[in-house]
């Protein structure tokens, strides 16, 4: 099976209908970061096979959950979910963050050779980041525990707003620290395609 083929079946057995040319960006990305990759060391995961499971579908396994019209991805790194996400979903104002200046510079010419209107990037700690609006989402994976998580970004989310923890297992350890002043409001069981392990949607509220 060819790249391609492997996207467009895990497209179809996730259920989603991507807009025109989005399948086209998609494997443009995968091309970049495998590109940048070689010199910047963006993700562990080289194999263009499984950079489709891990990465793309992975990513695209959250698609269905999102609501209103800004998301945030906290620690995008290479850009997952946050680029797999505007390209599926260019509806949405997608802003990543990440720390690392050359990660951000990876982002930013993803951004440009791409053509992703929908897509901001900032460069910065999120913990310090004060933008004019905050968000209806805000996203991670694997960025930090959940309390972590929720206390570096509280800021940053509407009062209406959610919480994306895209976790393996189910981390009911990291549940149980939490602080009184969130709560899980549903977690969705995912079944990525192409990905043997455990995948877990976990969705918080502020109380
Ligand atoms: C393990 S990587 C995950 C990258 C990406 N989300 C993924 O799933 O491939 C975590 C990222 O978080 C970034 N990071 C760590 N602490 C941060 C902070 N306080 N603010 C913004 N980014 C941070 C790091 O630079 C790193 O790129």
């Amino acid at each position: 099976m060819t790249v391609e083929q492997q996207l467009t079946a895990g497209i179809a057995a996730l259920g989603l209908t991507l807009p025109e040319g989005a399948k086209a960006k998609l494997l443009a990305y995968l091309a970049l970061l495998g590109k940048w990759n070689r010199v910047h060391n963006l993700t562990a995961v080289r194999d263009a096979e499984r950079m489709v499971s891990h990465h793309l579908l992975d990513s695209l396994a959250a698609v269905p959950f999102f609501q209103g019209e800004t998301v945030l991805d906290v620690g995008s790194g290479g850009g997952l979910p946050g680029i797999p996400l505007a390209i599926a979903r260019p509806d949405l104002q997608v802003t990543l963050i990440d720390s690392v200046a050359k990660k951000t510079a990876f982002l930013l010419q993803a951004k440009a050779e791409l053509v992703l209107s929908n897509l901001n990037v900032i460069t910065g700690r999120v913990e310090d980041y004060q933008p004019n609006a905050r968000f209806d989402v805000i996203i991670s994976r694997a960025f930090s525990d959940l309390k972590e998580f929720v206390t570096l970004t509280r800021h940053l989310l509407k009062p209406t707003g959610r919480w994306l923890a895209m976790k393996g297992l189910m981390p009911h350890e990291e549940i149980a620290l939490l602080p009184d002043w969130v709560k899980v409001s549903a977690n969705h069981a995912l079944v990525v395609p192409g990905l043997e392990v455990s995948r877990h949607l976990i969705v918080l509220e502020p109380v």
